[in-house]
C-alpha cells in the first residue's frame, strides 16, 4: 500500500501527527505533499498547488468555507461531518434537559427558592422530540432519547429511515413537524435550504410547552422571532449553542431572557473535539492509501 505524503497546517497538534502516522501516511512539507489537514479557518487556508489532491477540513458545517468559495473543484473536500456527533450529541441532550427541567433557570438563582421552579418543569418522558438534520450528531441522540421515554422524530434531507425514529420525513416536510414535536433539536447544516428554517410561524406552532434547541447553526434561527417568542412565551424557552449572530454581543436579549440558555459554540471543545477529529484523519488517510472512498466527502452542489 502507498504512503500518503500528507501536510498538516497551518497549526498542528501532536495528536494529529500521531493520527496520520496511524493510518498509515508520513507528515511532510506542503510542497511535497498530496493530502492537506488543514487546522485552522478558512482565511488560514495555504494555497494549494496541484498535487495535493484530498484536502480534510477541521469543521462539521463548513458553510463559511463555501461562501469565502475556497473549495474548488479540482481535487477532493472532506469535512468532519459525522466526526463529533458524540460530543455534540450529549451537548444537545444536556441543553435540552436543562430547559425542560428547569436547570437553566435554577442555575441563574442567587438564592433559595424552592417555588420558583413550580410549573416550569415538565418531562421528556412520553414526549415527542424532533431531530432536524438526524445525521451523525442527530442519530448519536436517538438512543439518549428513547432511554429517557421520548419517542423520536427524524428530519433528513432524503428521509430515508433513522434507526430508533418512529417515522423520518424529508427535509420538505420540515415545516409539519413543528406542530407535530413537543420539542424540536436542530442539527442540519447551514445552507441555502435551511436558512431561518425556524420564524415566527414555526415557534407559534410548537407551542407554549415546547423548547428549540440549536447545536447546528445561528442561521437556522430567525433570532428577532426566537426574542418575540420567548418574551411572549409563545414556546417555553429556547437552548442554544451557536446564535445568529455570532459571538452573541453583551447586552443581547437572549442573554437576559429568563427562558433562554446560551453556551458559546461549546458543545464541541477542544478537549473532545481534537482526539475525535484525529480518529477521523486515522481512518481518512487509511481510506485515502487503500483507495476507498473518503469519510465526510463534501458535496460542492449540496453545500455540505
Ligand atoms: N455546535 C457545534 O459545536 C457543532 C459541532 C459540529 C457540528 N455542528 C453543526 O451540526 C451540523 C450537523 O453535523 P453532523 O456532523 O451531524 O452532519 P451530518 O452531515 O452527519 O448530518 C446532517 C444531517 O442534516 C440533514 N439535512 C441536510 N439538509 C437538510 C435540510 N434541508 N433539512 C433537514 N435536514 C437536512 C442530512 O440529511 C443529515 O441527516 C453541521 O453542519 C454543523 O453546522 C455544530
Ligand atoms: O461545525 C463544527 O465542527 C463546529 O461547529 C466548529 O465549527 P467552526 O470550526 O466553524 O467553529
Amino acid at each position: 500500500m502507498p504512503t500518503p505524503a500528507v501536510h498538516i497546517g497551518p497549526g498542528n497538534d501532536p495528536l494529529l501527527t500521531e493520527a496520520v502516522e496511524r493510518g498509515g501516511g508520513e507528515v511532510v512539507a506542503l510542497a511535497d505533499a498530496e493530502a492537506l489537514v488543514v487546522v485552522g479557518g478558512h482565511g488560514d487556508l495555504p494555497e494549494l498547488h496541484d498535487g495535493i489532491r484530498w484536502v480534510q477540513l477541521p469543521s462539521a458545517g463548513i458553510e463559511s468555507w463555501v461562501e469565502a468559495g475556497v473549495l474548488d473543484a479540482g481535487r477532493t473536500w472532506t469535512s468532519a461531518t459525522g466526526a463529533y456527533s458524540s460530543s455534540v450529541a450529549e451537548g444537545a441532550v444536556a441543553l435540552l434537559l436543562a430547559g425542560v427541567r428547569g436547570i437553566g433557570r435554577a442555575a441563574r438563582a442567587t438564592s433559595w427558592d424552592n417555588e420558583a421552579l413550580d410549573g416550569v418543569q415538565s418531562t421528556l418522558r412520553g414526549s415527542t422530540i424532533a431531530i432536524v438534520g438526524a445525521g451523525g450528531i442527530g442519530r448519536a441522540m436517538v438512543p439518549a432519547f428513547l432511554g429517557l421515554g421520548a419517542r423520536v422524530l427524524a428530519v433528513t434531507r432524503r428521509g430515508l429511515p433513522v434507526e430508533g425514529a418512529y417515522e423520518t420525513w424529508a427535509a420538505d416536510r420540515v415545516g409539519e413537524v413543528f406542530a407535530e414535536a413537543d420539542h424540536v433539536v436542530l442539527a442540519a447544516p447551514a445552507t441555502s435550504e435551511t436558512k431561518a428554517l425556524v420564524g415566527a410561524a414555526e415557534l407559534a406552532a410548537l407551542g407554549p410547552r415546547g423548547w428549540l434547541v440549536n447545536i447546528a447553526r445561528g442561521s437556522l434561527v430567525d433570532t428577532g422571532a426566537l426574542v418575540e417568542a420567548l418574551r411572549d412565551g409563545t414556546i417555553a424557552g429556547a437552548a442554544l449553542d451557536v446564535t445568529d449572530p455570532e459571538p452573541l454581543p453583551d447586552g443581547h436579549p437572549l442573554w437576559s431572557a429568563p427562558n433562554a440558555i446560551v453556551t458559546p459554540h461549546s458543545t464541541n471543545p477542544s478537549t473532545l473535539r481534537v482526539p475525535l477529529l484525529a480518529e477521523r484523519v486515522t481512518e481518512n488517510v487509511r481510506r485515502f492509501a487503500a483507495g476507498e472512498e473518503l469519510l465526510g466527502l463534501v458535496d460542492l452542489s449540496r453545500g455540505y
